[in-house]
């Protein structure tokens, strides 16, 4: 396989792309990204596609989950741990209560850049209404509502390469140096969650692995299997100049692969057929997923298998449905169906938080628990009916006690909602709502 040029993918149209000024400092940043180092190895890519192989086959389930848009500012060892203990805690609850193995993958080392509905923004500033270009997350311009911040600077994009390698390897720090022990299964549930009632539930199944890690290690069995853990990385693959510079050919196998992240997805906004991001990820070996909305056909879904995994290859492609709580269950048996009928091996996972937004009266962006788990139940209620396998969730949360997300024990309302926003896009589940869910998906994996 070869690797597309970009004025290729480029006159195709590409949608959602930065429209920069400076081509000189444009083409400045590319070069600086060509030549810099992967950060993840194709191999590890390989390793990914082997266990989403796994999660297609039904032997596994892929828990996905982190911001909807990282920040550089939240690069801080205190905001990757907690993203990192969000996961790890959800990952015991899914694998102890269902005993399914789980694959975990976070939005996360790469997630910096947000295909917006519209280009610009308005806003009444003293007075007086402007409009700037909307802020396309922190790989394109700047949040802060302002001329200069919301230009698009292409610097930017190797702001995103430094910022993403000093994430992963906090990431892999963690996971490798003891952090993500199977026997800190306890040290993970601090803070404001231990108290909640899904924290005080994770306390006792984490009492019970340690009952069972005390008698394996009273037996003699190796605990080495229990001192580390994988977690992989995963963004929208959206500007073409990162992702493009970012894809290198594979030494062992001559094949490119993005060494960007482990993982990388095409967006409902960007899935054309001829786009220039079907293109692109075409032609690399990662495994690779792409969002499906409400108006995706069956034959939409096929020619994208077709297009994407032509070789039919087990846990290179995954199809994240977005279809919202009200439209999964009519919605997603066509697609599923007609998929599973042709023989297209394909993982199957839900992101039950990108077709429940809606604007609380207070104007943000919000999004109710209760929606989102009843997306869930439906793709489990689809796939049970038709003899498949729900594979996995892909959720837009934070290890933080943030209020972006309405509902759950916690009952939070849409007056809470100014308390603690910090989301620069789209509204994330807190620690807590997330291990709420992360109970209610194992009780629907159990029966499943
Ligand atoms: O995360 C997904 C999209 O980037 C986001 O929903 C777009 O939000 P918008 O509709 O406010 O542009
Ligand atoms: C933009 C996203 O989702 P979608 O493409 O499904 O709207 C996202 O997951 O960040």
């Amino acid at each position: 396989m070869t690797i597309p040029d970009l004025a290729s993918l480029h006159a195709r149209g590409a949608a959602q792309q930065p429209s920069y000024a400076d081509r000189d400092a444009l083409d400045a940043a590319v070069a600086r990204l060509r030549t810099s180092p992967p950060l993840v190895f194709a191999g590890e890519c390989d390793a990914l596609t082997d266990q989403l192989a796994a999660v297609t086959r039904g032997e596994a389930f892929l828990l996905q989950g982190g911001d909807c848009a990282e920040t550089f500012d939240g690069v801080t060892a205190d905001n990757v741990r907690n993203k990192l203990r969000v996961l790890l805690q959800m990952a015991v609850v899914l694998t102890y209560a269902a005993s399914v193995p789980v694959v975990k993958v976070g939005r996360i080392a790469g997630q910096y850049a947000k295909p917006r509905s519209s280009d610009t923004e308005t806003r009444v500033v003293d007075g007086a209404e402007v409009t700037l270009p909307a802020y396309r997350g922190d790989a394109v311009n700047g949040f802060p509502f302002t001329a200069e911040a919301r230009e698009p600077d292409p610097q930017r994009l190797v702001d995103v390469y430094n910022n993403s390698a000093a994430t992963l390897n906090l990431v892999r720090a963690f996971v490798t140096g003891g952090y993500a022990d199977l026997r800190q299964v306890h040290t993970w549930n601090t803070d404001f969650v231990r108290d909640s009632p899904a924290g005080q539930r994770y306390e006792q199944i984490a009492g019970e692995i340690d009952r069972a890690l005390t008698f394996m290690q009273a037996i003699g069995a190796d605990p080495s299997e229990l001192q580390t853990t994988q977690v992989h990385s995963s963004h929208e693959a959206l500007v073409l100049e990162y992702e493009h510079a970012m894809t290198r050919i594979d030494s062992r196998t001559s094949d490119p692969y993005d060494v960007s992240g482990h993982f990388v997805w095409i967006g409902e906004r960007t899935r054309q057929l001829d786009g220039a991001h079907v293109e692109l990820l075409r032609h690399i070996r990662n495994p690779i997923g792409v969002k499906l909305g409400p108006t995706t056909s069956a034959d939409d879904a096929l020619a994208l298998a077709q297009r994407l995994n032509p070789d039919n290859v087990p846990g290179r492609l995954t199809f994240i449905t977005r279809f919202g709580a009200g439209r999964i269950r009519d919605g997603l048996p066509a697609l599923v169906e007609k998929v599973t009928a042709e023989g297209v091996q394909v993982a199957w996972v839900c992101d039950p938080m990108h077709g429940n937004t809606f604007e609380a009266s207070s104007g943000y962006k919000t999004r109710r628990l209760d929606d989102v788990i009843e997306e869930v139940q439906g793709f489990f209620d689809v796939h049970r009916a038709l003899g498949t396998w729900p594979g996995g969730i892909h959720v837009e949360l934070t290890g933080d006690d943030v209020t972006e997300c309405v509902g759950g024990g916690e009952e939070l309302a849409e007056i809470d909602l100014h308390n603690r926003y910090e989301s620069v896009c789209d509204p994330r589940l807190n620690r807590v709502q997330s291990l709420e869910l992360a109970f209610l998906v194992a009780g629907m994996l159990r029966r499943a």
